[in-house]
């Protein structure tokens, strides 16, 4: 079932075209991120959906009904802002009971049923009466969660809620608005410059960029088959490497790899098709292997050298230099019990794959 459609939605700020086009379907039930880097759209595309925004041209719907015309406090969302905007001179009770301000037909013992149903479900029962401003920013949060909920909206808009957090509580939040967004049911649009946090939560995300969406996809299928560089680098680290398309009829692509060697792609592994000629593709990290001492392997193997390394305590990232290629590749390793780190300048030999590689169209 459909909850939201956005068509042909352009907005402009004077002279400034911020949103360019943007046709989108949201489900029922959906968890949605936009994604994007500041200044490409996103609060302004979730303030058209609140109504806070008015679209220049194009079409908002929600639930069925268009809301051309519909003031934000008559559609049926609600919004939860980066800056918690509770008020620190009332207790937490009378914060979430604030949604229900406009709510005559309820009487005071069924408000406050609700506000403690409300609390409950944010993981805040029993902390009614404490004083707003004794809360910690996660706490805080949890009370305008509450407080939008409340009112059992629709769809629940988020902007950048987490982004005041520090990133222990952050994580935690994460996977807690996941389950709350299962729980309540209703449809979730968080908006982040955080890709992970996109990664995380989201059943389906929109990459954004210049006011445009650039690919809207399952996280999996985001990362894995981003549908050009820029996407593919915005969405965790990528190595993007030269190559050229020497045979592309149908489904045979056939395509050399600098540094890597001569490969066979399948049609999805170029999610923006294939062309003969000079382009890129991409490979991450944790899809190519160092090969330690004595270790074999009977797939692919590239020569190169050890030209930086990050060690993370868990993780070492490898900067390798590959033999024929300039700009070194990122490998990322585990820390394995027995596994030595290397040094920089060390020979080595990388294991890959070419089901992880990824065509780019240019
Ligand atoms: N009220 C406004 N008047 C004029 N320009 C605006 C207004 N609001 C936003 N813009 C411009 O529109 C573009 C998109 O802004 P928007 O806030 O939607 O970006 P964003 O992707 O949410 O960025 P951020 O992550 O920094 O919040 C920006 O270039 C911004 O300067």
């Amino acid at each position: 079932m459909t909850m939201i459609t956005l068509d042909g939605v352009e907005k402009y700020y004077g002279d400034y075209r911020a949103l360019r086009g943007i046709n989108l379907t949201i489900g029922e039930g959906e968890f949605f991120s936009l994604l994007g880097p500041s200044g490409c759209g996103k609060t302004t595309l979730l303030r058209t959906i609140a109504g806070f925004e008015d679209v220049t041209t194009g079409a908002v719907t929600i639930d069925g009904k268009t809301m051309t015309n519909v003031p934000a406090n008559k559609r049926p969302t609600n919004m939860v802002f980066q800056s918690y905007a509770i008020f620190p001179h009332l207790n937490v009770a009378e914060n979430v009971a604030f949604g229900l301000r406009r709510r005559r037909d309820l009487n005071k013992k069924a408000k406050n049923t609700l506000v403690e149903d409300a609390l409950d479900m944010v993981g805040l029962d029993g902390f009614g009466d404490r004083a707003a401003h004794a809360l910690s920013g996660g706490q805080r949060q949890r009370v305008a969660l509450a407080r939008a909920l409340i009112l059992k909206p629709k769809v629940l808009l988020l902007d950048e809620p987490l982004s005041a957090l520090d990133k222990k509580l952050r994580e935690q939040m994460q996977s807690e608005l996941r389950r709350l967004q299962r729980q309540v049911g209703i449809t979730f649009i968080l908006v982040t410059h955080d890709q992970e946090e996109a990664l995380i939560m989201s059943d389906r995300i929109a990459v954004m960029f210049e006011g445009q969406i650039a690919q809207l996809a399952n996280p999996q299928t985001l990362y894995r088959r981003p549908i050009n560089r820029k996407v593919g680098e915005f969405i965790g680290v990528m190595n993007t490497l030269p190559a050229q398309v020497k045979i592309a009829v149908g489904a045979r692509v056939s395509v050399d790899v600098a540094g890597l060697g001569p490969v066979m792609l399948t049609p999805d592994q170029c999610p923006s098709g294939a062309k003969t000629g000079e382009t890129h593709v991409g490979i991450r990290p944790e899809t190519m292997a160092i090969l330690f001492d004595g270790e074999t392997s009977d797939g692919n193997i590239a020569n190169g050298m050890i030209h930086e390394l990050a060690y993370y305590g868990d993780m070492t990232y490898y900067d390798v230099k590959l033999d024929g290629i300039e700009r070194p590749v990122t490998i990322s390793m585990k820390n394995l019990v027995g596994r030595p780190v290397l040094e920089r300048g060390q020979r080595t030999r990388v294991r890959w794959d070419e089901r992880s590689l990824v065509l780019f169209k240019e």
